[in-house]
């Protein structure tokens, strides 16, 4: 597969600001939505003015921002505001697995933002473009009649991977692997993104809820935001499903944050972002222990991690140098790769990899694609889900399986109402 990218002409963009819009997601005109939303500020946006399709290689995201550099550049950019996410914007997600072709940027026609009390709409299109195809209003309709299928593997068969990468961590070299699996859903109509995002923008605030081009979720892990040349990230890694109540809750993030078996597989993530931080910062700060994280359906390790560049670096070239972390493939890579290629036995497509947005600055937010799911594009009534767990000498398959149907219920709740 080749780069290729569909572009009509030099883009003119203009950025203007606008009153509060309220509800981001309810501003959505149409299913194919785009989204980008953290404590009810971001972007989201609709409409293609180009997408640019990234070919399989573990060089996609500098060809990725190679490209998207070159588009940019011969743009025509009226952006009074020059904030983080205002004048041209791409949303990206890319595979996780660099043999997989399924990377794409998409630059939308128009974009709705809000931070920090300012809100702003930005209008993409070729010159001399005025109308607009997708200015027909589409309101969302929940999905029904909802049918829960097995993905891959039964939940039995993923135990006995879980028991197999167990086996492997304990006689070989490898200190930890992430071993994912999927269901399937299917409903009566089209599932329309929007009623998804809004559930989950709704319920998980914290995390990062996210669109792009039919890969849909709200993420907790922060893999990379650059803001001219700060950064920060959340390294996430080590995980307790939440509790009845709230001393049940109080008793497991105490037994996380003492368990040896978390804090091995946390500072397998950490000491890697730090490994690779380090080279392309002038300071970069990562706590010597990690924090807890609670969100509504599961408790977290967390490191909080930032740091200032050293030079001039956009944020997928700092993306570029992260991805895959331990948090969702392992200690060492190349080996605890080939054992989820093995063991898994599915492509994982975009689930676990980067999803964000980048705009001509360079500057963005990008998330790890988690508590995920794709829409089948040959068949937008079906999505798979996805959910994985950290896999270290002393997991518990039968405790992970029921970390990885913890981390499955954000999306089935959205899918459920
Ligand atoms: C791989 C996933 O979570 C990762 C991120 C946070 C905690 C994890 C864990 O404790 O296993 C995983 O590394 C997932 O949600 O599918």
């Amino acid at each position: 597969m080749k780069l290729a990218a569909h572009t009509p002409d030099p883009l003119t963009v203009r950025t203007v600001p606008v009153p509060d819009p309220g509800d981001l997601p309810a501003r959505l005109p149409h299913p194919q939505a785009l989204a980008w939303i953290h404590h009810g500020q971001g972007i989201v946006a609709w409409g293609e003015a180009a997408r640019i399709t990234i070919p399989a290689g573990p060089d996609r995201f500098t060809r990725a921002d190679h490209h998207l550099r070159e588009l940019f550049a011969e743009t025509d950019i009226d952006d009074p505001l020059a904030l983080p996410g205002t004048g041209p914007v791409a949303f990206g997600s890319f595979a996780f697995d660099p043999a997989s072709d399924d990377s794409v940027l998409i630059v939308p026609r128009r974009i709705l933002g809000r931070r920090d009390g300012q809100a702003w709409l930005t209008t993409i299109g070729p010159r001399h473009h005025t109308a607009d195809p997708l200015a027909l209003a589409h309101p969302p309709t929940p999905p029904t009649h909802l049918q829960w299928s097995d993905g891959t593997l039964t939940a039995p068969a993923w135990q006995q991977a879980v028991a197999h990468a167990v086996e492997r961590i304990r006689h070989g070299r490898l200190g930890k692997t992430v071993l994912a699996r999927d269901l399937n859903v299917q409903a009566a109509e089209p599932i329309d993104a929007r009623v998804l995002l809004d559930r989950l923008a709704t319920r998980y605030p914290g995390c990062f809820t996210f669109a792009v081009d039919g890969l849909i979720g709200a993420t907790p892990e922060l893999l990379i935001r650059r803001t001219d040349d700060h950064i920060d990230s959340l390294v996430l890694a080590g995980t307790t499903p939440r509790g009845a109540t709230p001393t049940d809750d109080h008793t497991r993030a105490q037994r996380l944050y003492h368990s040896p078996k978390d804090r091995e597989e946390h500072a397998y993530a950490a000491d890697m972002v730090r490994d690779a931080l380090t080279p392309l910062c002038a300071d970069l700060r990562i706590p010597d222990h990690p924090e807890i994280l609670t969100l509504p359906n599961v408790i977290h390790l967390a490191s909080p991690v930032h740091g200032t560049l050293d030079r001039e670096r956009s944020v997928l070239d700092v993306l570029a140098a992260l991805h895959p972390t331990p948090a969702v493939c392992g200690t060492p890579t190349g080996p605890a790769l080939d054992l989820i290629r093995e063991l898994e036995a599915m492509d994982r497509g975009r689930y676990a990899g980067p999803v964000g947005w980048i705009d001509a600055r360079g500057d963005g937010e990008w998330g790890i694609a988690l508590r995920c799911a794709e829409l089948d594009k040959a068949d937008p009534t079906r999505a798979r889900l996805f959910a994985g767990c950290g896999i270290v000498a002393d997991s518990d398959p039968a405790a992970e399986l029921a970390e990885a149907q913890a981390k499955f219920r954000a999306m089935q709740d959205a899918f459920q109402g």
